[in-house]
């Protein structure tokens, strides 16, 4: 997959300021825990209480998970050590329940701590074994740049995992006897949740992350929809299993509620996408239309002078074989006088769509300034620049003038291979000053470029 897909920086900043929350949050959880567990002081054991709280195994785990995640930006090789530990940690705890062999000795601690009466057991259980064995392996595939596949597959695991607990919570919360054979305690599972979120967020700019933080629509509606579609199916599982109980209706009659409110929630889902799919296009019309602005004559409709400086500039750039035409409306000023300013307007607007009626899409035709216009031809050569030339001059004399004929002289000149923008204006600019001279209502072709053509430019002739 290519890596060039625009980010939005600000979305990737938060990424990485909630990692790092994310980290320190953990890290600060489990110590407390970890503290709760080996002391006997009386206050602190609550947090030790297994049944909502992390085990003492979990936290030493979440202290190196949560480290991992701090150092994985400026020092990965510790990070990736970190990561190792806790995989080792937690791959030993499971190896533990399959073989039921003693490999670590955490729990037998008892002997080194104070003394505790009914000291909660120290062992993490075996699903947090498994969603930290994986977080590991997704903390070393971040810290080594490596094996994206692996870090998204194991991450999507964890989150499968810490979810499915989270609801299992939920149920029993709601008041539902549910018993999940593997469950781990809602602290745990939650800050898990939290951890691996925090993990894809801390590498925005690659795997999964990648498409939540692109600076695009669907960026935007990943990042306003995945939270609520990951948390929506739980809080309405857990809503659904409330009211059943506080209505005393039968489990036909909630399922038939669920399904009719979850067909609400998809509905206002759809609705909230198609809002945001019509406010990125309007913006993006607004972005269009502000552009367009930007590059058009208000009164002819054609290409502004910054339009024109831009297009010559790339046009020259571009190819070898450019032409330049400027064209200067004759006796201007007295047409102006004699029929006034508003005339004279429609007189350059005429003059205008003469002009771009006579061009082919790719040439280029601009205001040049006041009642002077200028035409840029790729592909072009002498015998079709006074092709054009002489379209122009027979168009103005076909159009009915309302006051009187308005005429048009024209200078041009071909480009030399190399020429700058101003050494090609100048040029034509000199040519169109011999067809006023020479009595108005012509083209006449530039003489060839000097030599120092090629020179930077020299200024206005
Ligand atoms: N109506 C109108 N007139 C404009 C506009 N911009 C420039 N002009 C007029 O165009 C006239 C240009 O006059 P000059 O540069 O003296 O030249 P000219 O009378 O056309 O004579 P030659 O170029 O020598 O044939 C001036 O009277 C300007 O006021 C515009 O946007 N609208």
């Amino acid at each position: 997959m290519s890596n060039d897909i625009r980010v939005n920086t600000e979305v990737v900043r938060g990424f990485i300021v909630y990692s790092r929350i994310v980290g320190w949050l953990l890290v600060a959880v489990s110590l407390i825990v970890l503290l709760a567990w080996v002391s006997a002081v009386a206050p602190l054991q609550m947090f030790a209480l297994p049944a909502t709280s992390m085990r003492a195994g979990a936290a030493l785990a979440g202290v190196l998970a949560g480290g991992a995640l701090l150092l994985s930006h400026r020092w990965p090789w510790s990070s990736f050590l970190l990561s190792l530990l806790l995989t080792l940690l937690a791959g030993c705890e499971l190896l533990e329940f399959a073989s039921g062999a003693k490999v670590i000795c955490l729990p037998d601690l008892g002997g080194l701590l104070p003394h505790w009466p009914n000291r909660p057991p120290g062992k993490m259980l075996e699903l947090t074994a498994v969603a930290f064995t994986l977080l590991g392996l997704v903390g070393m595939a971040v810290a080594s740049r490596q094996v994206i596949w692996l870090r998204e597959a194991c991450a999507l695991a964890v989150i499968a995992i810490t979810m499915a607990s989270i609801a299992a919570f939920g149920l029993v919360l709601a008041g539902t006897a549910f018993n999940l054979p593997l469950r781990m305690p809602i602290v745990t599972a939650s800050l898990l949740l939290l951890l691996t979120l925090a993990w894809m967020a801390s590498v925005p700019s690659t795997g999964l992350t990648r498409i939540v933080v692109a600076d695009s629509p669907g960026g935007a509606f990943a990042r306003r929809l995945i939270l609520p579609a990951l948390l929506l199916p739980s809080l309405l599982t857990f809503l659904f299993e409330m009211v059943q109980a506080w209505l005393g209706v039968s489990e036909a009659q909630a399922l038939s509620l669920a399904a009719v409110v979850t067909g609400g929630v998809v509905a206002a889902a759809i609705l909230w996408v198609a809002y945001l799919l019509d406010r990125s296009e309007r913006q993006r019309r607004t972005v269009l239309a502000l552009r367009t602005d930007a590059n058009t004559d208000g009164l002819t409709g054609l290409a502004n002078r910054r339009a024109f400086d831009a297009g010559l500039a790339q046009a020259l750039r571009e190819n070898e074989d450019v032409a330049l035409l400027i064209l200067d409306l004759d006796h201007f000023k007295s047409f102006n006088d004699d029929f006034g300013h508003q005339a004279g307007d429609d007189a350059l607007r005429e003059a205008g769509r003469l002009l771009h009626a006579e061009l082919r899409p790719g040439d280029l035709a601009a205001r040049y300034g006041g009642e002077e216009f200028a035409v840029v031809l790729v592909r072009s050569d002498a015998e079709r620049v006074a092709q054009v030339g002489r379209r122009i001059l027979a168009a103005f004399h076909a159009r009915q003038w309302p006051n009187r004929p308005v005429r048009v002289s024209i200078g041009a000149a071909l480009a030399v291979s190399g020429e700058a923008p101003a050494g090609l204006i100048s040029r034509a600019d000199a040519a169109l000053y011999r067809s006023k001279q020479e009595g108005r209502d012509r083209l006449t072709m530039a003489a060839d470029a000097p030599a120092e053509a090629k020179a930077p430019p020299l200024g206005h002739a």
